[in-house]
Formats: C-alpha cells, sequence, structure tokens
C-alpha cells in the first residue's frame, strides 16, 4: 500500500472512532538502532498512531538541545540513512501504525533523490517531513516522493503568510505539520493561542488533517491542543526519556504514550 494511502486511512479510521491521532517522535539509533526497533514497537502497543524517526544530522537547526543532543548521541554511534531505512524494513511486519521519517535535505541528496524515495517505501515507510526544505525548492523531491507513492508532509509556521499557506499546503500529502511556536523543537510556551489562529487559516486552504507539534510534552498540553488538529506530535519528552533510561526506555516512554493517547480519546 502506498504510504499516502496508509496516512490516509489512519486519520479516516480515527476521525470515524472520534479521536484525536498521537504522533510519537524519537531519533533513530540514539541510543542504537536495536534499541529504536524496540522502541516504535513499545510507542505502537501503548497507543501512539503514527511514528516519526529522526534522522541524525551534524546541523540540525530546527531542533531545540534534546534532539540535537539525541542527534550527537546518534551519529557518534555511526548511525546513517541506509541502517536506518534496514531497520524499519526489519520490524515493517511487526507494525501497523504509518511510520514517518524526518530528514534534513542533505542525507537525502547524498542518497539520491529518487533512490531514496523507492528505498524509503520499500522498507516501509509511509511519509517524509524534510525541516530544511523551501518550498521553492522541493520541486525535485516532491516529484520523487509522489512518483515512489511517499508522502510529502509539509511544515508551516505560525509566521508563513496565508497566500503561502494555500501553496505549502497544495503541495502536501498525507497531513500537513503546523509547528505552533516560532522557534526549535522542545520549546516551552503556551502553544494552545498560535494553534486556534493558524488551525482556521489552514483549514481555509486544505482539507487534509492538521498536526500540531512543537513544545507539547504533557497530557494536558495534548488535550488543550486537540480540539484545534487531527494530530498532536510530542517530540522532546520522550527523546529525553531515551537520553534518562537508555536501552532501558521503554518503559518510561510507553508509559508516557499512554499517557498522552489517553488525553487525546473522548473528547
Ligand atoms: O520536540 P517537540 O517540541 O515535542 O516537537 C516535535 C518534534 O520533536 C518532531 O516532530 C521533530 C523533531 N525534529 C524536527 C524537526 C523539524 C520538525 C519536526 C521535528
Amino acid at each position: 500500500m502506498s504510504g499516502v494511502k496508509k496516512l490516509t486511512e489512519k486519520f479516516a479510521e480515527l476521525k470515524e472512532k472520534g479521536e484525536k491521532a498521537l504522533v510519537t517522535y524519537v531519533t533513530a539509533g540514539d541510543p542504537n538502532l536495536e534499541t529504536t526497533a524496540r522502541l516504535v514497537c513499545a510507542m505502537e502497543q501503548a497507543g501512539a498512531d503514527v511514528i516519526e524517526l529522526g534522522v541524525p544530522f551534524s546541523d540540525p537547526v530546527a531542533d531545540g538541545p534534546v534532539i540535537q543532543r539525541a542527534s550527537t548521541r546518534s551519529l557518534q554511534g555511526g548511525t546513517h540513512l541506509t541502517g536506518i531505512l534496514e531497520m524499519v524494513r526489519g520490524i515493517r511486519e511487526k507494525v501497523q501504525a504509518p511510520l514517518v521519517l524526518m530528514s534534513y535535505y542533505n542525507p537525502i541528496l547524498q542518497y539520491g533523490l529518487e533512490k531514496f524515495c523507492q528505498d524509503a517505501v520499500r522498507c516501509g515507510i509511509a511519509g517524509l517531513i524534510v525541516p530544511d526544505l523551501p518550498l521553492e525548492e522541493a520541486g525535485p523531491l516532491l516529484h520523487s516522493s509522489q512518483e515512489a507513492g511517499l508522502a510529502y508532509i509539509p511544515l508551516v509556521a505560525p509566521t508563513s503568510p496565508q497566500r503561502r499557506l494555500a501553496r505549502i499546503a497544495e503541495s502536501g500529502q498525507g497531513f500537513i505539520y503546523c509547528v505552533t511556536v516560532t522557534g526549535i523543537t522542545g520549546t516551552k510556551q503556551n502553544v494552545s493561542n498560535e494553534i486556534a489562529r493558524m488551525s482556521g487559516e489552514i483549514r481555509e486552504v486544505t482539507d487534509l488533517p492538521l498536526a500540531a507539534g512543537f513544545g507539547i510534552a504533557a497530557p494536558e498540553q495534548a488535550k488543550a491542543v486537540a480540539p484545534y488538529c487531527d494530530a498532536v506530535v510530542v517530540g522532546s519528552a520522550l527523546v529525553k526519556l531515551v537520553e534518562n533510561h537508555r536501552e532501558d526506555s521503554l518503559e518510561p516512554v510507553a508509559s508516557l504514550t499512554a499517557q498522552l493517547k489517553q488525553a487525546l480519546l473522548r473528547l
């Protein structure tokens, strides 16, 4: 099944049940790929609906200190894109939740755009988020991902003007990632005001599901933003647990995942 279809079906299924999707993020290869594979399964079992895997990068400009440190640990362990795809291929039979890859543009460019998109889909990746690729330069990757059936998930920021939103949304598949704060991942701020305004503007230009992320760490925060979106993304709070508990992080990560999902049921 194409990645676009996998994501579309997942969101339709949740909508029918009246639930909001929980998207959980971890950096692949932190502390090693074996643990990442186990974390993916543990998060799915605990209630994650979509799982986002980060490709470590030396210059992660959109990331705050927690995910930057995870990137560094992963790179020190020798993680690379090929290894991540292999790990995903190894668990694809076990995992039903759509997997989304977050990667800066450089590793994808090095790998080769077309080959990357084909390999990613073949290994079981449903979608792709590339935080440092502006729409103006995304043409070739958009083309390759569409050919391969890999959902290209665009990011919109609080500073994106309305006419740009429409163009960004048009390029997107699967869902739109709405960055709720101006800044980096892990930023602590009151996110619900911004998302209320943004969600209205985005819904005017697209029917794609909306995911809200950046700065959401606790169940109460997830609950507060949920009315304005279709999915809530939590990254740094989980990565912090991985940092503190390393190979033993399955239990604490599953426990936070379950609490977050609980907050997104019966709204
Ligand atoms: O860490 P936070 O504040 O919970 O935000 C989610 C985020 O971690 C994840 O989606 C992500 C990690 N790195 C990114 C880079 C760009 C966009 C999104 C991301």
